[in-house]
């Protein structure tokens, strides 16, 4: 099992709100991770830390052994980095294929000179974009609705796209933030088949979630966070059914 994400020592602090305090947490090839916690506990910002929107006061983290705490959003995608949001960024009055289409880590874009100057080469290349699409749609259980308009979908479908544009980027890492929010009906059985689909093929897999029946369902392992700190990790029966843990949890 070998690490893909490696986060070290990792702090942020908004003035007297401390979000990540000394966090460790390595994330592996093939291991769906759960991050529990209450409100506030700092479990978007962890995912906002490695994704880079914003900088850690200190601490590391590494790629495949490589260090990406300095690089830029776009440059930690390409490195294979990929996250979902909470709210779900999609483009409303797109395709569902066209919402796949746009933005994939590897797609040329159409710079002037290409445009002018390798037409062959830029048609090509979104061939290949656009048979990955049908690929992670067919995966995904979306193939059906390629076509419908994003806004058109059921949010549960919606929340599916956000998770196949997501995978369009052939990532190393995926970070997934709360992709049961809202969702309710048969989604919940492809969410799980779609999340341990990719870690099967060797992705290593976070999953941010305040629905824990998910969470345990899911998951390999569990990660307790709380006030920015790490205070647990192990099998998800176990955190749920720590009393001290269950404690804060909802007492707060
Ligand atoms: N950019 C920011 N500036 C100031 N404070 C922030 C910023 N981002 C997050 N925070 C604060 O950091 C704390 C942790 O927030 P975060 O969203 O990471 O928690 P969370 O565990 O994901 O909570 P939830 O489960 O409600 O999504 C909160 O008090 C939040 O208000």
């Amino acid at each position: 099992m070998s690490a893909v994400l490696e986060i070290r020592g990792l702090d942020k602090r908004f003035g007297g709100i401390v979000v990540a305090d000394a966090i460790d947490l390595t994330l592996s090839a093939g291991r769906v991770v759960g991050l529990i916690g209450p409100n506030g506990a700092g479990k978007t910002s962890l995912f906002n830390l490695v994704s880079g929107i914003f900088p850690a006061d200190a601490g590391t983290i590494t790629l495949d052994g490589e260090r990406i705490d300095r690089l830029k959003t776009h440059r930690r995608a390409a490195r294979g980095l990929s996250r979902t949001w909470q709210n779900l960024r999609l483009f409303p009055s797109l395709s569902v294929l066209d919402n796949l289409m746009v933005g994939p880590r590897h797609y040329p874009g159409e710079k002037l000179w290409r445009l002018a100057f390798d037409r062959g080469g830029v048609r090509r290349r979104e061939a290949e974009t656009r048979r990955r699409a049908l690929d992670v749609l067919e995966r995904t259980g979306l193939a059906a609705v390629a076509k419908t308009r994003a806004a058109d979908l059921t949010f549960g479908q919606q929340k599916l796209v956000g998770v196949a544009r997501a995978l369009m980027n052939e990532s190393r890492c995926l970070l997934l933030d709360e992709p049961m929010a809202g969702v309710e009906g048969h989604a919940y059985e492809t969410m799980q088949r779609v999340v341990r689909d990719v870690a099967a093929s060797g992705v290593a897999v976070c999953v941010v979630e305040h629905n824990v029946a998910f969470i345990r369902d899911l998951c390999d392992e569990g990660v307790f966070m709380f006030a920015g700190k790490v205070l647990a990790r192990g099998p998800v029966a176990d955190l749920i059914a720590d009393p001290r843990l269950t404690e804060l949890y909802f007492g707060t």
